[in-house]
């Protein structure tokens, strides 16, 4: 997965660059350390305020340093993290149908808050500190084998068992990482469901069933998460007992050669200041290391979901106007249509249709016979069906889907309203003239309501549209598809939350549009209306 973009990569060289200054500044503090108790003890007054000015200095660099590398770090993270999450919201959105909600939309919203919290916490911070604290080690190592060569070789050897428990740790705590991150997914799935479900556990009483499943799912995340934390608590403390050892063995080992005479009292104080700058990055390097090796599954299925077929990026593709393809030429027709979504259930069987061009259709059949299933796979759900479809002409599989868009519009029985006002869920981002806006919305019988409202058009309609009837709701829906004006409309039950009177006033100011295709599914057909349409097809009759 390619978490940085160019700019990053640069930043992070920054980052690491001022990083590992600062640490070079911290480690040189035992020099100076050494300089200033070794004036004091002989007295050398001179020294003593060369050793200040150098100090002084010492400070103000390593304080500007550290500030940039600070900056430098955060601003790496806030666009690494918002650039991440731009991909992963991009490839889930730009997912196939089929692939798109063979998921529960609870797993991308836990990729999206949860998954980069980890990829923050557990990747880019203790990858900087883990160059930041290489630096430090490697600038003490230096340091300490020009003090004293003895306590270095000694140190070294612990080095060997400091990191031999990460080392085994890694992949078990990889294990249990990614189960974490499985388990935050199952979790927001299922706060989402009861909190959607709000009003028929209030309605039903349920609460204490859901409370108990909720507990139950909750209790099973923090488990999963504890079982990831306990096992890097051990990798921890085993670092820290290490790490309180090796300062003990540095401080005996000085203070045995200071009686020896071989090293001075300011390399003993430098030595034990440094048995902590030598601890710190070993350390913190094995605490850190782990959590950088057991972030990698997560981040493996964060790539796959920004993963995505890219569709033709122009408006239009131009296509021969005989293409040679069997079918209409308008129109759209389906010839022995077969599909399933598991192999063992079919729910269309080798149907054929033709809906021709301006011509008006009910489509019914009973309940599960498949007539969402069909509009599904005339508007680009799936093209792994057996059979054709083509539309003017065109096989179905062969088109963009901004191809289909333009020539079919769907009004479902389920109408889904972003948390905006009106006019940007009837526009969706496109521009159309206030006298465009206003024919669809009279058209679709919701402009008189409207006009009575203070902030008309602009008014909000609230989380999925909560603050307007579910006729009104699906009024704006008409709107949406009328206005886009493409040749074909479908309505999914498109009208079945609106009372009779204004349906039948919808659907019948729809039929009468000469030039518009016009496909309702329907279960209950208006008889006033039964004369209008051109053709009755009957899903699941053979
Ligand atoms: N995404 C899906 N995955 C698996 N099966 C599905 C999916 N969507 C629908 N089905 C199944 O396909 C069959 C047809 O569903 P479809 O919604 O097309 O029927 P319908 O004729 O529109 O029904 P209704 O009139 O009740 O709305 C049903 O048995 C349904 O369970």
């Amino acid at each position: 997965m390619k978490l940085y973009k160019t700019k990053d990569r640069l930043l992070l060289g920054g980052t690491i660059l001022f990083g590992g200054l600062s640490s070079l500044l911290v480690a040189f503090a035992s020099i100076l350390m050494q300089q200033v108790i070794d004036v004091a003890v002989a007295g050398d007054v001179k020294g003593f305020y060369r050793v200040l000015a150098v100090m002084l200095v010492y400070l103000a660099a390593l304080g500007g340093i550290s500030l940039l590398e600070a900056i430098m770090g955060k601003i790496l993270i806030r666009n690494v993290t918002r650039h991440l999450r731009d991909r992963i919201f991009k490839g889930v959105m730009k997912q196939k149908p089929v692939r798109f909600s063979s998921r529960n939309t609870a797993d991308y919203l836990s990729a999206l808050v949860n998954d980069v919290k980890l990829v923050e916490e557990n990747y880019l911070l203790p990858l900087l500190l883990c160059f930041q604290m290489i630096v430090l080690f490697l600038a003490t190592l230096g340091i300490l084998f020009y003090l004293s060569p003895l306590v270095t070789v000694i140190l070294l050897g612990f080095l060997v068992l400091l990191f031999a428990v990460p080392a085994l740790m890694g992949r078990k705590l990889q294990e249990r990482q990614d189960a974490y991150s499985e388990q935050l997914s199952v979790f927001t799935a299922a706060a989402k469901d009861f909190l959607n479900g709000y009003e028929v556990i209030r309605g039903y009483s349920a609460f204490r069933c859901i409370f108990g499943r909720y507990l139950k799912v909750n209790k099973e995340t923090a488990e999963k998460k504890f079982a990831s934390d306990r096992l890097m608590a051990v990798n921890e403390s085993f670092s820290d007992i290490l790490s309180s050892l090796i300062t003990i063995v540095i401080v005996f080992v000085a203070a045995w050669q200071m009686m020896r005479g071989t090293v001075t009292m300011g390399t003993l104080l430098a030595l034990i200041q440094l048995s902590g700058t030598f601890v710190i990055p070993v350390v913190m390097i094995l605490q850190n290391f782990p959590k950088i090796q057991g972030i990698r599954p997560v981040m493996e299925h964060l790539g796959e979901w920004m993963e995505y077929e890219e569709e033709e990026a122009g408006e239009t593709i131009d296509r021969p106007e005989n293409s040679g393809i069997p079918g209409q030429k308008r129109g759209i027709c389906c010839s022995d249509l077969t599909f399933a979504y598991t192999e063992k259930q079919p729910v269309l069987e080798h149907e054929n249709m033709l809906f021709e061009a301006g011509k008006k259709y009910a489509v019914t059949g009973r309940s599960g016979c498949g007539k969402s299933t069909l509009i599904k796979l005339l508007t680009g759900y799936s093209g792994d069906f057996e059979g054709q479809i083509y539309i003017d002409g065109i096989s179905v599989k062969e088109m963009t889907q901004q191809e289909i868009n333009r020539r079919i519009a769907v009004i479902h029985q389920n109408v889904f309203l972003f948390d905006t006002d009106i006019k940007d869920n009837i526009c969706l981002g496109e521009d159309y003239t206030e006298e465009e806006i206003q024919a669809a919305l009279k058209e679709s019988g919701i402009w008189d309501y409207l006009s009575g409202l203070e902030n008309g058009i602009y008014t909000k309609v609230g989380e999925d549209g909560h603050l307007l009837s579910g006729g009104q709701r699906q009024r704006i829906a008409v709107a949406r598809a009328l206005i886009r004006k493409t040749p074909v409309l479908i309505l999914d039950e498109g009208t079945s939350a609106i009372d009779r009177e204004t349906a039948f006033e919808i659907e019948k100011n729809l039929l009468e549009k000469k030039n518009l295709t016009v496909i309702t599914i329907t279960h209950h057909m208006d008889e006033r209306l039964a004369g209008q349409y051109d053709a009755v097809v009957r899903l699941g009759a053979a």
